[in-house]
């Protein structure tokens, strides 16, 4: 009971975000052995319909085809990494599309009449490996590959057509096609090296967020929430008490006499009693229960939907363990106070009267469990039971 079901579901959550990774690793797996697959057959189609004269396409494309189709079956037979996968993957197609660009214009049919439908039909190619470079590599590895795409292409264009700028106007033409192609590559890597820099700060932000949040509300010793997150969760419950009425009670705890057990055996003593007691209130309180590390030996339970009777007994239930118990392998007793929030209470009017049953238990000897309200003073049954 307790607790212990919020920290199961903690690791049912744990799990289940493990297996959805492994999935999406999976999903990812089978994505690129089909792209690599699609590469493959695009290499085989056009190979079966080439122009004879294409050395390119005649010698190169069947080999292309049969490392895509390697590289498919190499990716799902799922033994490599598949950031080892992705880099293989736009490596080569970096090679090729590139390398066949500059066929184009430097063996193909330079400065021919095909050379910009060619070279112009080729560059949705260009324009796939800048956008997958980025998708698949990151933001580093993208702009690496964009840049070296652009940056050749550029290189390229301008030894091949631009010298013969003034031999005729359709060199010319061909000068403001090619612009107009170089500024929607370059639009590709604005849009693509924005998205993915943009995917992955906002990845790496929420997860910091996470575990800074984590850290942020929970006391570094015990692991339960601390006194900040307390508060935090008290002020709802008011909150909610204040709008439906519901009840919401509090259990303070104090170790009776800790101090002794730290100079008698030491601070790590003191600090195994304060994580076994820590372990128990996580073990025992209810799921819709907080419990939190007020500060040094004292500990809050808030209790919401819960009067003063039955704060009570949860209280002396916790008493007899602890004293039960050999927390942290001490015979420890400690006083409690429990008190309910009364109409027109706020927040800490709830801690103060809490604080004072406390106090009030410690004058009377401590080991006790004290109820402080309205209705009267109240002492469990399992008080002072303890040796
Ligand atoms: N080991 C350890 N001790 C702590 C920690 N935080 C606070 N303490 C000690 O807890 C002790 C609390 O002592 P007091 O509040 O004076 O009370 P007490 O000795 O428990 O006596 P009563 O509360 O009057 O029964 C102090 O000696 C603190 O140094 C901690 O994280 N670890």
């Amino acid at each position: 009971m307790g607790q212990s079901q919020g920290k199961r579901d903690s690791w049912q959550a744990i799990e289940h975000y493990r297996s959805t990774l492994a999935s999406l690793a999976h999903y990812r797996r089978w994505s690129n052995a089909g792209v690599a697959a699609l590469g493959s057959a695009i290499f085989l189609i056009s190979w079966c319909y080439r122009d004879p004269a294409d050395v390119f396409i005649a010698w190169g494309y069947p080999v292309f085809g049969a490392i895509f189709a390697g590289l498919a079956w190499w990716t799902l037979r799922g033994r490599s990494r598949l950031v080892l996968i992705d880099r293989v993957l736009v490596g080569l197609a970096a090679v090729i599309i590139l390398g066949r660009l500059a066929w184009h214009y430097l063996v193909g049919d330079p400065l021919g009449a095909n050379l910009m439908p060619l070279v112009g039909g080729h560059y949705w190619a260009v324009g796939l490996l800048i956008v997958g470079s980025f998708l698949l590599l990151g933001f580093q590895g993208g702009a690496i590959v964009g840049g070296l795409s652009l940056g050749l292409s550029v290189l390229l264009a301008s030894s091949v057509v631009v010298p013969c700028i003034d031999v005729d106007s359709t060199r010319c033409d061909n000068v403001v096609y090619l612009a107009r192609i170089h500024l929607f590559l370059l639009v590709f890597v604005v849009l693509s090296s924005t998205a993915v820099l943009l995917r992955d700060r906002t990845r790496d932000v929420v997860a910091k967020l996470g575990v800074l949040e984590e850290v942020a509300r929970t006391d570094h010793l015990s692991g339960l929430s601390n006194r900040r997150a307390g508060e935090a969760f008290l002020a709802t419950q008011f909150e909610l008490n204040r709008r439906y009425g519901h009840p919401l009670s509090v259990i303070l705890i104090d170790l009776d006499n800790f101090k002794r057990i730290n100079d008698a055996y030491g601070h790590p003593a003191g600090d195994s009693v304060i994580v076994a007691l820590a372990d128990m209130l996580r073990r025992e309180a209810r799921d819709v229960d907080m419990a939190v590390r007020w500060g040094g030996d004292e500990f809050l339970v808030i209790c919401p939907e819960t009067g003063r009777e039955d704060a009570l007994r949860t209280a002396a239930r916790f008493h007899s363990l602890i004293t039960a118990d050999c927390l942290g392998g001490f015979d420890v007793t400690a006083t409690l106070g429990v008190a309910e929030l009364q109409w027109g209470d706020r927040p800490e009017d709830l801690i103060q009267r809490v604080d004072e049953q406390l106090y009030r238990g410690k004058e009377a000897g401590r080991n006790t469990v004290r109820l402080g309200g309205d209705r009267g003073d109240a002492v469990a049954e399992s008080s002072q039971s303890a040796p």
